[in-house]
């Protein structure tokens, strides 16, 4: 598998992916966004950062992006497609996947270790894990609180499309462990189909051991960046 690291102006996670998804044995390379998608692209990642310094909203310009229409193509031939944190905001934008970030409701930038309840394990980002295991994952934003109607979110509860909520060590999803305001606690979801996935904390940042142990975040990140495996 060749996995395309989308890199735009302002991204900054996009080394880091690439040396999880090498540490994995991934093939992988970064890819301009103006240079599109390689013919070989079996996998993308949208990778975190500031993205046109996160103007107008984090994630609306580089939605617009050509490159993001061969994404959304590739994912309807069957690509797996993950957006991580700046990821995730560019996927919400350009309609990959549904709900918004906004502003945490701290109005700051968060930079801490969060537990996460792995809420579907029957999809290519989570098969690694069960359904209702807690993982520790690190989140760095500071427009990571997910938005959506209450229709739209009881929509995607019913079709099984929300894949990690925020919750604490023992997997209670409570106020107290939500830590921007996301509605129903909610960190990561899925497009319209399950190797479609955005979420706000880094898997990247927990997947080579020499960087996860001393900064204690773990290795769960593997897991997730196991769907190009
Ligand atoms: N780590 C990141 O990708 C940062 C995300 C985003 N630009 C924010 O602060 O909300």
């Amino acid at each position: 598998m060749t996995v395309a690291v989308v890199r735009f102006g302002g991204s900054n996670c996009d080394r880091d992916a690439l040396a999880a998804l090498d540490h994995l044995g991934v093939d992988a390379d970064i890819v301009w966004h103006e240079d599109g998608l390689p013919s070989d692209t079996d996998g993308v990642v949208v990778p975190g950062g500031f993205s046109y310094g996160d103007y107008l909203r984090a994630g609306a310009m580089a939605a617009r992006s050509p490159v993001m229409e061969e994404v959304r193509a590739a994912a309807d031939d069957g690509v797996p497609v993950l957006g991580v944190c700046n990821g995730a905001q560019i996927g919400s934008e350009s309609g990959l996947t549904p709900g918004a970030f906004t502003t945490n409701r701290s109005a700051r930038f968060q930079c801490e270790h969060v537990h996460l309840r792995v809420e579907n394990a029957d999809t290519p980002f989570t098969r690694a894990f069960d359904e209702g295991e807690v993982l520790s994952l690190p989140i760095a934003h500071g427009e990571g609180r997910f938005e959506i109607t209450d229709d739209a979110l009881a929509d995607l509860e019913s079709e099984d499309r929300v894949l990690f909520r925020y919750c604490d060590a023992a997997g209670a999803v409570t106020e107290a462990a939500n830590p921007n305001g996301s509605k129903g606690n909610v960190a990561g979801v899925l497009g319209e189909r399950d190797h479609v996935a955005v979420l706000m904390p880094h898997p990247e940042r927990a997947t080579l051991p020499d960087i996860a142990a001393p900064n204690g975040a773990g290795t769960d990140g593997a897991g997730v960046l196991a769907a190009f495996q």
